[in-house]
């Protein structure tokens, strides 16, 4: 296998590449950009016009996504895989990744849409490259663009395999990445309806990609994830890959649950309380007038919405940040 077919092994050790281009035996071009940064293009007659975004590692201890990646490309280098779409593979925080931990001193995916140039630090740094790195791989005039930024989440959930599409005044949900989403095993959509400063919302809102966070399952450490089933994602990826996908029709979205965002439950002191227990659930009901948190000057967060659920409840987060979404149930009639 091409050397360059190893990033992660690269990233974990911390080192460059000796050759930053290598060409597979189908022509496939890997060109090294950066730490965990690595470009593949197909071969120009191949070239389907797809520039697909693939990040993993943003937190370093999600490793299900990380291995997926690794797998991809792997088979890429070894021409087990042909793409025709232009394919930028990211492992987002190479330090953290290397010691197994969420982040080192702030969480990089609370620093984009321009956070990162309020703050500094090797995660702010780092921030600014990704969104250099994606900014330039979009950069293509008339080309198709699709962001996966894969997550795993810290507890486990309801509903195992869900993403999360980010929201730009004046642009519309498409059905069509939601019957494709659908396809590659997710249950659940939450809608976001507000600007936000994680990655996949820097790269729909700021570089017209259709993106998304997805979340696979529980975080567990490398070579323990076989409770993190990807196949269903992981089969649509090389179809994506290769140009080989199955037609997507409006029947695609059978049996996919869609949710809005009623509220973001914001920590704003040391003061803050989560009144849920240490191992609820990602999608967990909450009954009308429950006392969900409290805060500073007597703050109160307390459920108004009918049929509401907490998604990402940590009350460790630093201040100012999110320390859950309230989400509800919502329809499919603002799609296009
Ligand atoms: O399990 C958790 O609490 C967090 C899992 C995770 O990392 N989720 C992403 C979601 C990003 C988004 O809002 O699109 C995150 O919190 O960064
Ligand atoms: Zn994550």
């Amino acid at each position: 296998m091409l050397a360059l077919g190893k990033l992660l092994e690269l990233t974990l050790a911390g080192r460059e590449p000796a050759e930053k281009t290598q060409l597979t035996v189908e022509g496939v071009r890997m060109r090294w950009l950066s730490e965990g940064a690595l470009e593949v293009r197909p071969p120009e007659a191949r070239d389907n016009g797809l520039d697909l975004l693939l990040s993993a590692g943003i937190h370093g201890n999600e490793t299900a996504p990380i291995e997926l990646l690794d797998r991809l490309l792997h088979d890429i280098a070894r021409g087990d895989l042909k793409p025709r779409a232009r394919i930028l593979f990211l492992f987002g925080n190479p330090e953290a990744i290397r010691r197994g931990e969420r982040f080192i001193e702030q969480d990089v995916n609370r620093l984009f849409n321009g956070r990162h140039e309020q703050s500094s630090g090797s995660e702010a740094l780092r921030a600014c490259e990704l969104e250099r790195l994606a900014a330039t791989f979009f950069s293509l005039p008339d080309r198709d663009r699709l962001h996966y930024d894969l997550h795993t989440a810290i507890r486990g959930s309801k509903i195992e395999q869900f993403a999360l599409y980010p929201w730009k005044e004046g642009r519309q949900h498409s059905r069509q990445e939601l019957a494709r989403l659908r396809a590659a095993g997710m249950e659940a959509v939450l809608l976001q309806n507000k600007p936000s400063i994680v990655f996949s919302s820097y790269t729909y809102d700021k570089l017209d990609a259709e993106s998304f966070t997805l979340e696979l399952g529980k975080a567990r450490p490398f070579g323990q994830n076989e409770g993190v089933n990807v196949s269903l994602l992981e089969t649509r990826l090389k179809q994506i890959i290769e140009g080989t996908e199955p037609p997507m029709t409006d029947e695609g979205l059978e049996g996919l649950q869609l949710f809005s965002v009623a509220r973001e439950v914001i920590k704003h002191s040391d003061n803050f309380r989560l009144n849920l227990p240490a191992d609820i659930e990602n999608f967990s009901e909450l009954k009308v007038g429950y006392v969900l948190a409290e805060d500073i000057a007597n703050t109160r967060w307390i459920i108004e919405e009918q049929g509401a659920r907490i998604i990402f409840p940590n009350p460790r987060v630093k201040n100012g940040l999110r320390a859950g979404i309230l989400i509800v149930p919502t329809t499919d009639e603002n799609l296009v």
